[in-house]
């Protein structure tokens, strides 16, 4: 199985490598720099494509584009990092969803929104799908997710993708009651499962929460334990995936990232 994760920042990337072991560098088109770690159950791949959504979308649909064009395409892209958690709210959430993610913590996304792509209006925020176009939220395969989730110690729940860095309890209020069941925040998922589902490979994201969504404190940010624990989430990879896997030898479907029409029920039916 070929797996591509893609982290923002080269910080990030060392961390998930760094679960993979010795790692060389592949040079792509547009500059970007490939880990590849050879010798290992899952082949793994890992990106630094930049901070956001804009420059996660280019440097995954670029990796993609140059394994699919050399003959060896990927069956899975991970959108990887820390990221902001969401403390558990007084709002509605789904029955049975964890409530929050603590500092530190392991969380894996069953689905993947982007939480500002839309318009303002005098009613308030109204999503592009709102609107009559695009897509808001990406539905990884659920066993993936379980499976992932079981092996990692993380809670499953929607990571919202932001191109602001929420700042204020206000806000974070917001972005909760919009989503209920939100656990994390970060800036690049959406971006990275939009270029997946372009080219047909499922997704995942997994992030471990480096500091609280809500007022801004950088003296409260925890990010060497949070790159830690994405190496300690990453080595259970292999295991995961086999698992999800199961003892059917079936690869997993390769357009398991689903849109959503309508997002403000961000679960899939089970
Ligand atoms: O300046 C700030 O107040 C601030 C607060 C949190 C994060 C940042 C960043 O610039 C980090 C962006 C980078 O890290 C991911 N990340 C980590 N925490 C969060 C968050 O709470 N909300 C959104 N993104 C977060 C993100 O994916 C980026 O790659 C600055």
């Amino acid at each position: 199985m070929r797996v591509l994760v893609v982290t923002a920042v080269a910080a990030e990337r060392d961390a998930v490598a760094a679960a993979a072991g010795p790692c060389d560098e592949v040079a792509l088109p547009g500059g970007y720099a490939l880990r590849r770690a050879a010798g290992v159950p899952v082949a793994c791949d890992v990106l630094a494509a930049g901070v956001g959504p804009a420059a996660a979308a280019a440097g995954t649909a670029t990796a993609l584009t140059a394994a699919t064009l050399a003959g060896a395409p990927y069956d899975l892209v991970v959108s990887a990092g820390i990221g902001g958690g969401f403390s558990p709210g007084p709002g509605a959430r789904p029955e049975g969803s964890p409530s929050g993610a603590p500092l530190g913590s392991v969380v894996v996304a069953d689905a993947i929104v982007a939480a500002d792509l839309g318009a303002e209006t005098p009613d308030g925020f109204t999503p592009v799908t709102e609107l009559g176009f695009g897509t808001v939220a990406h539905l990884p395969d659920p066993a993936l997710v379980k499976a992932v989730a079981a092996a990692t110690g993380a809670a499953a729940g929607t990571v919202v993708t932001v191109s602001t860095v929420t700042g204020s309890a206000a806000r974070a209020a917001e972005l909760a009651e919009r989503h209920p069941g939100v656990l994390a925040e970060a800036m690049e998922g959406f971006g990275v499962a939009e270029a997946a589902a372009a080219h047909g490979v499922p997704v995942l994201e997994v992030r471990t929460i480096s500091n609280a969504v809500g007022p801004r404190d950088r003296a409260a940010w925890r990010i060497g334990p949070a790159l830690t624990a994405l190496t300690g989430a990453f080595r259970t990879f292999p295991g995961a995936l086999s698992a999800a896997a199961g003892p059917d030898p079936e690869p997993p479907p390769r357009s398991a990232s689903l849109t959503r029409e309508d997002p403000t029920s961000p679960r899939r039916t089970p």
